[in-house]
């Protein structure tokens, strides 16, 4: 290496816990995939030509009559060490410091504390996490990063060095040219690297995607030492150009997998990918995945989204928002634009046609895609409902274009099924629809249980009419914006008078009459007496295990949705419950025989009872519980 090194202001700093915790796991959770370390650091060199090449857009200076940018692996046996360099951006002391020594990611604290102590899920969690340089410590009892910025001098040059223990020492040196240099020193038994064939076939399998060329010191057969002795010429190992340039036909299975690794930071196969180049109004090639699993921060919203844009194979930005609605943040991938211009901006970007019109392409792409599992792969559906239909929902308001198409993806708990699994469509509820029935119920609940326990599913189970069990935070709002699906209306089963006219007999409609006119009094009673509790009193069909539940009219929010902008510390209007009351049930001709001063009592009871059962908090649960018990005591 050509550096003098003088020791200048070097320090000794420790690393951030988290990135301790990440080593310690890392080392002993991946071990048996540890050739990945390569992978990794091409990837890292990788970026840091890209983001030169993008840097140098507007300062050309940059490239320091070095345009060539590649990636070079080198090995020396006799040291024992691997030396992964480039002539990318470099890092400067302050960034060196930044990124080799912290994990900067909002979310890490949290992410951290999923981890179990089992090595193989551990290891799932990790790969999520995405393990980047790190990785370098599963081989290496010793990592040196030799690093000089792009268009810093010579002297400024920083070496980081780490035995991966808690602390790294950083010292100011010269370098003679730009780039980065890591170097590890490995372990003891990790002598099998040290083999220039080994690193190749490494470097075929997780880097030949790699748009740069990734170079080795070309060996050849010394008979007279019966080895393979390096030259001092070098070559290309890889294809060295943008896998999603080549043709379809081109790329294998395998090369798509590795590309995904690469672009995403994801550990694990992808579940799906579409790649393509449109033509015609836009010019472009996109070549999209659906990850497996769901990242930790999918819920983080300032989390990095997962796009890279190029422009004409030129690297231009990560995690490009405007490519794709936030709904389908999960996705991965990269789109590379010939009409947008090199020095494109996130302000050009926003107003871009261009833009636009790859955003709509690359919509339709994944709904494709999405569409297309659904449809022949259900369990791989199912398996990527469980990750991303919570994102996927949001998709209903904020896609209107695409609603019908996200509607048909969308999946439910019901009490089909009766499980909490969601894996009823809505096209499904429709086929399995009684005769007579022209709407699609659902109920809402803070969970599966308190969802599919509602008692206003009573008379539904009873009739054997299907309810979709709705339970997620994102439900409410989406079903704001959901009004009907194919011509047949989505309708709360807890809103507004139960009219399930159309499925009841002339003989039981009268029966019901007839009951309604009998209650008059006992309802006019109870409204009397609960006052400005309630909105209204009325008798009900829709029960028949329980004495008495509330509703709210079909236009106000329900209490469930109430809850929630209360917990989330929004005003939220007060909402007076209406009382519906069973007359079918015992209980309630016991509270019809009370006398007036027990009267009061019990329909406190009742609409107490019925508030706990729809998921509510008492105001006054000390004076529920005694009046409870008094009534207890009466009746024993
Ligand atoms: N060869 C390199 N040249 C310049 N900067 C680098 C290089 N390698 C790493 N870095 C810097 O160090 C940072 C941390 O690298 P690391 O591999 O840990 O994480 P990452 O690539 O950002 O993401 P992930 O953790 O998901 O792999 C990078 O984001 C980059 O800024």
């Amino acid at each position: 290496m050509s550096q003098s090194e003088t020791a200048m202001a070097s320090e000794t700093l420790g690393f951030q816990a988290e990135v301790k915790q990440l080593l310690h796991l890392m080392i002993h959770s991946l071990y048996s995939n540890k050739e990945i370390f390569l992978r990794e650091l091409v990837s890292n060199a990788s970026d840091a030509c890209d983001k030169l090449r993008f840097e140098a857009i507007d300062k050309p200076e940059l490239m320091q009559g070095d345009a060539d940018l590649r990636i070079r692996v080198e090995y020396d046996a006799d040291k024992r060490t691997i030396t992964i360099s480039d002539n990318g951006i470099g890092l400067s002391r302050d960034e060196a410091i930044a990124n080799l020594g912290t994990i900067a990611r909002s979310g890490t604290k949290e992410f951290f504390s999923q981890l179990t102590g089992d090595k193989q899920k551990d290891a799932h969690l990790i790969g999520q996490f995405g393990v980047g340089f790190y990785s370098s410590f599963i081989v290496a009892d010793k990592v040196s990063v030799l690093s000089r910025r792009a268009g810093a001098d010579a002297t400024e040059a920083v070496l980081w060095e780490s035995d991966g223990q808690g602390e790294f020492s950083i010292m100011t040196v010269e370098k003679a040219d730009r780039g980065t240099a890591v170097t590890l020193h490995l372990r003891a038994e990790e002598d099998d690297f040290l083999s220039g064939w080994k690193l190749r076939e490494i470097l075929r399998r997780y880097s030949d995607h790699i748009s740069l060329p990734v170079q080795m010191l070309k060996e050849e057969w010394d008979s007279e030492a019966s080895k393979q002795v390096k030259t001092t010429e070098w070559e290309t190992v890889n294809q060295a150009n943008a896998l999603w340039t080549r043709a379809k036909s081109d790329v294998t299975d395998e090369q798509y997998k590795e590309f995904y690794k690469h672009v995403s930071h994801d550990f694990e196969d992808p579940l799906a990918w579409t790649h393509n180049r449109v033509e015609g109004r836009s010019e472009y090639t996109q070549l999209l995945y659906v990850p497996k699993r769901a990242p930790f921060d999918l819920w983080d919203r300032d989390a990095r989204r997962g796009v890279k844009l190029y422009v004409k194979r030129v690297f231009i930005m990560d995690d490009a928002e405007q490519l794709l609605p936030a709904y389908l943040r999960f996705v991965r991938g990269v789109i590379d634009s010939a009409d947008l211009p090199l020095n494109v901006s996130r302000e050009i970007l926003q107003e871009s046609r261009d833009v636009r019109a790859i955003r709509e392409g690359s919509t339709k792409r994944i709904l494709s895609v999405l569409e297309d599992m659904a449809e022949n792969n259900a369990e791989q559906y199912a398996e990527f409902w469980g990750q991303f239909g919570q994102v996927l929902k949001e998709g209903m308001g904020e896609d209107a274009a695409n609603k019908e198409r996200i509607a048909k993806l969308l999946r439910f708990a019901s009490t089909q099924a009766n499980s909490a699994t969601q894996s009823v469509s809505l096209a499904d509820y429709v086929s399995r629809m009684k005769e007579g029935q022209d709407k699609i119920y659902y109920v809402t609940g803070e969970s599966y249980a308190a969802a599919s326990n509602s008692p206003h599913l009573e008379i539904f189970r009873k009739k054997g009419l299907e309810v979709l069990l709705l339970s997620d935070r994102v439900d409410e709002w989406m079903l704001s914006f959901m009004q009907d699906f194919e011509g047949k209306s989505l309708v709360s089963i807890a809103k507004g008078g139960l009219d399930l006219d159309a499925l009841a007999d002339e003989d039981e409609k009268k029966r019901q009459e007839e009951v309604a006119e009998n209650f008059k009094p006992l309802v006019e009673r109870l409204k009397a007496s609960l006052d400005d509790k309630v909105k209204d009193v009325r008798v009900t069909v829709r029960l028949v295990d329980s004495p008495s539940c509330v509703v709210v009219d079909a236009n106000e929010l329900s209490p469930h949705l109430l809850r929630m902008l209360q917990a989330a510390g929004q005003a939220a209007p007060e909402v007076k419950p209406i009382l519906e009351i069973n007359p079918e049930h015992p209980l309630i001709a016991r509270v019809q025989d009370a006398n007036d001063a027990d009267f009061a009592e019990w329909a406190l009871l009742l609409l107490d009872q019925a508030m706990l059962a729809e998921g509510a908090q008492l105001k006054d649960s000390a004076s529920f519980v005694k009046r409870l018990n008094k009534l207890l005591l009466q009746s024993a």
